[in-house]
């Protein structure tokens, strides 16, 4: 995935700035930097939920800018939401077995299709039980915990095989015992294949534990790119991000 010179303005504000960058499959990018600083926007920009004022989004070499979220998704652009494509009144396994057969076109009937596919049971309760929620397949969504929420968005996303996959905060809201699940869980998917994985993220020590790369967005640009050592030790980010007055 590749954005071009990606650039929106809001009035006269320019939240993201000429943005140009490209993600390889198998390594995973954290996006950081202040409050503000432009990279939910960006997400937003890429996944398609905002339309850029100039500049490009390609997957593969193919430019979805002027694609819609839903289209962007078909191109392989997986982006976690927080539960707002869950059908709450079904169980955790049924929202899982709807997105498995979406990924394989096999239409939308929860009953129909489900009893002449067994391959696709299967692979829905293999998904659930990798993000380790087979024990809560019969739960309806709402009435687990926040982290097995969590872990429910990271299922639906990997049913939909996207070859991106984008998280924004994934851990956030999060109680101290949840997150090395979800980290675990992120961590797994770009071990086993050939994802590209971007995490918007403000932990910095989530981002020296997950991340091959890091960039900074600072004001809307991007400032800094890199291994995270180099990265994180650069004055541009000890002082824009951290917060540390770097003096010549
Ligand atoms: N729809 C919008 N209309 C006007 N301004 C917006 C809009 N969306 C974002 N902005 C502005 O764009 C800038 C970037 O916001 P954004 O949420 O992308 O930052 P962020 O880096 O994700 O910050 P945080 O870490 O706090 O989530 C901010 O100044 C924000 O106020």
């Amino acid at each position: 995935m590749e954005t071009r010179g990606l650039t929106i303005r809001f009035g006269g504000h320019v939240a993201v700035n000429n943005v140009s960058c490209r993600f390889s499959p198998g390594t995973l990018t954290a996006i950081v930097g202040p409050n503000g600083a432009g990279k939910t926007t960006y997400f937003n920009l890429v996944s398609g939920q905002l339309r850029a004022s100039a500049g490009e989004v390609l997957v593969e070499g193919e430019d979805v800018t002027n694609l819609a979220p839903s289209a962007r998704a078909h191109r392989g652009l997986g982006r976690a939401f927080q539960l707002t494509n869950l059908f709450p009144q079904l169980t955790a396994l049924e929202n899982v077995r709807l997105a498995v057969q979406s990924r394989a076109d096999a239409g939308w009937s929860l009953f129909k299709v489900w009893n002449s596919r067994r391959d696709l049971i299967e692979k829905a309760e293999a998904i659930l039980e990798r993000v380790r929620l087979a024990d809560k397949r019969h739960v309806a969504p709402k009435t687990l915990s926040h982290g097995d929420q969590r872990k429910l968005e990271v299922a639906l996303l990997i049913a939909m095989e996207p070859k991106v996959f984008m998280f924004d905060e994934p851990t956030a809201g999060m109680s101290v015992d949840e997150v090395p699940t979800v980290l675990e869980l992120i961590h797994d998917i770009k071990q086993r294949g050939d994802a590209t994985v971007l995490l918007v993220e403000h932990k910095m020590d989530v981002v020296r534990s997950l991340a091959d790369r890091i960039v900074v967005l600072h004001n809307g640009t991007l400032v800094a790119d890199g291994d995270p050592a180099t990265v994180i030790a650069s004055p541009v980010v000890q002082e824009a991000y951290l917060g540390v007055e770097v003096r010549p």
